[in-house]
């Protein structure tokens, strides 16, 4: 007698969970690092140092029932400490996030140097990309305006947040009433990336033949988010 146990769901393989990979670029001292960790930690880092190569953060959620894995990939700032890097942070990636620092009219200037490097690692438009503008709470300190940072992300088709990964409830003195959340902002993403076609990283980077070894680094804080960095570069 034919029995359904091949194809009771007990015995299918647990589904795999999907991974979307999201790399956050922007000038040395933008935030990355901070908005990384509030994403992934759940709070501000009290200490952070320039990020050498790339480090990269994960956290699970759940979006409509499905546990979805988030990488950030944080990367470096700074040119000397990024370049052996680049190739490998371009690789399998689902969504961009271009980050500036709004009291700091030089980190706005350059987001067109980071638009033209992604595009010449073959992301284009067809890959999601949001624009981020961080340190909200330093109302008093803003070099780039809402309307000019809204007109730039227009004219590239992103979205813009303003937010600020130290206070991103926008309480307290001098902080950005209208700020968005750091942890509503890549949940939208999240749900973006979901609603599309499926999108699997299905392998780390050194399973996948790159010339990278990502070993276990620090962990951020006993709250089951590990950051991880690259070794090798
Ligand atoms: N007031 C304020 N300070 C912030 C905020 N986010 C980051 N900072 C500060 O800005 C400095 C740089 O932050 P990082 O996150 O290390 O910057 P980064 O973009 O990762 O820098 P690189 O690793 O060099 O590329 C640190 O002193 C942070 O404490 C914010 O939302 N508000």
């Amino acid at each position: 007698m034919a029995t359904s146990s091949g194809l009771s769901g007990s015995s299918l393989p647990p589904p795999r969970t999907r991974i979307f990979k999201i790399i956050v670029i922007g000038d040395s001292g933008v935030g990355k690092t901070c908005l990384t960790y509030r994403f992934c930690a759940g709070k501000f880092p009290e200490k952070t140092e320039a990020t050498i190569g790339v480090d990269f953060r994960e956290r699970l959620v759940e979006i409509d029932g499905e546990k979805i894995k988030i990488q950030l990939w944080d990367t470096a700032g700074q040119e000397r400490f990024r370049k052996s890097m680049v190739q490998h942070y371009y690789r399998n990636v689902h969504a961009v996030m271009f980050v500036y620092d709004v009291t700091n009219a030089a980190s706005f200037h350059s987001l067109p140097g980071w638009i033209e490097e992604c595009k010449q690692h073959a992301l284009g438009t067809e890959v999601p990309r949001i624009l981020v503008g961080n340190k909200c709470d330093l109302q008093d300190s803003i070099q780039t305006g809402t309307d000019v940072a809204q007109q730039f992300a227009d004219a590239h088709s992103m979205p813009l947040f303003e937010t600020s990964a130290k206070n991103p409830n926008g309480q307290g003195d001098g902080s950005c009433h209208n700020s968005d959340h750091v942890e509503a902002i890549l949940m939208t993403v999240a749900h973006k990336l979901k609603s599309q076609k499926p999108l699997v990283l299905s392998q780390l980077p050194e399973e996948s033949g790159a010339a990278v070894t990502l070993s276990e680094g620090r962990n951020d804080g006993g709250d089951g988010t590990k950051s991880w960095s690259c070794s090798s570069c």
